[in-house]
């Protein structure tokens, strides 16, 4: 029985970490990650997207044998030619937007650490080079993930992470899916800021929780900065709104409506790639678990953690439960104790799950 999915972008993904370590290609997007996150706490977790022709059969059986259900997964006639490519600055921002062909080997065996200069040459080389063929983010935006994509076997579930998406298509599946009564996650994505006030309006009716990152709501509401911004989204009508800070962890406004961050879980992190919509997917199960913001903050956290200890979503989808409730207690640890120890009582349910 599927008790939550997530929809959204599947995609492969080519990443140069921050200390200039070249990943291998990996499997990748935001749907990906956002179930892997939730697996980490629930079973019964599907995921709903469009694939091009071309997509390795290979990583989608391997995420099924890491426990996703893929039958809401759909294969479009039509092929990619390039992959994404993510070059992370030591200051975590990153460049994206950047291609190679799928068919040509990487520039260098993956693993190698690459010095300055030739990471920014590569960069440069691949923000310069004409584009050979479709990439994903076209192929995304000819081939968004709609509504009728989610299988009749979704429809039962108690709630779904809508992950970024072509905006009117994300808008419309919040109308429909919270019309059959699915609880609802939402992340605007870098579309944040394009989104027409009336379209805005009518998501915050139909999710549960919006989670955006700082960029995002920044590009939402910009210039009122995170308390007031936050203020600002929930007057909007959303019930539940937590921004992502990355490295930082997140933010909410409090029962007294002042700003109440939540620190990420101190690790040695390789690969940023996909921590926010690992937070995302372990957020909305704690949501669902717990009926609970913090007790989610906590299980977003604590799945965004795995996320970003390797390349790639395999690592936290080979994660198992064992290792997050051992996480989330070491989690419990770093907090303020009069923030954890009403946390702690909810959490002895988790054996439950
Ligand atoms: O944010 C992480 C994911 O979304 C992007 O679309 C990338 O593919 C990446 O895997």
């Amino acid at each position: 029985m599927i008790r939550l999915f997530t929809a959204g972008g599947i995609l492969l993904d080519t990443v140069v970490a921050a200390d200039g370590t070249l990943g291998p290609r990996s499997m990748g997007g935001n749907a990906v990650y956002s179930a892997a996150g939730a697996r980490l706490w629930l079973d019964g977790v599907g995921i709903v997207g469009r694939l091009p022709e071309n997509y390795p059969r290979e990583l989608v059986a391997q995420l099924a044998v890491a426990g996703i259900d893929t039958q809401g997964l759909h294969f479009e006639a039509e092929s990619v030619a390039e992959g994404e490519w993510f070059f992370y600055r030591p200051d975590g921002s990153r460049a994206d937007h950047l291609h190679a062909p799928l068919d040509e080997p990487p520039p260098h065996p993956p693993g190698t650490r690459l010095d300055a200069r030739t990471r920014g040459l590569l960069e440069e080389r691949l923000r310069l080079r004409p584009a050979a063929g479709r990439d994903f983010a076209s192929f995304r935006r000819s081939h968004p993930v709609r509504l009728e994509d989610v299988p009749a076997a979704y429809r039962q579930a108690r709630a779904a992470h809508l992950a970024a998406n072509r905006p009117d298509q994300q808008v419309e599946m919040a109308r429909g899916l919270s019309r059959e009564g699915i609880g609802l996650s939402v992340d605007p994505g870098s579309n944040a800021g394009i989104y027409p006030a009336a379209d805005l309006a009518e998501l915050f009716r139909a999710v549960r929780a919006f989670l955006p990152s700082e960029r995002e709501l920044e590009a939402l509401v910009p210039g009122f900065g995170l308390a007031a911004g936050l203020l600002h989204v929930q007057r909007l009508g959303a019930p539940i709104v937590v921004v992502k800070l990355g490295a930082r962890g997140c933010g909410r406004l409090g029962p007294d409506g002042a700003l109440e961050t939540m620190p990420a879980f101190p690790v040695a992190a390789v690969d940023p790639t996909g921590a926010g919509d690992a937070f995302c997917g372990g957020f909305l199960a704690g949501l669902v678990l717990f009926e609970d913001v913090r007790a989610a903050i906590c299980l977003g956290t604590v799945s965004a953690s795995f996320a970003v200890e390797a390349f790639g979503p395999f690592h936290l989808l080979d994660t198992s439960r064992h290792t997050a409730r051992a996480r989330l207690t070491s989690y419990l640890a770093t907090l303020d104790p009069a923030l954890a120890e009403p946390l702690r009582p909810i959490f002895s349910d988790l054996d439950a799950a």
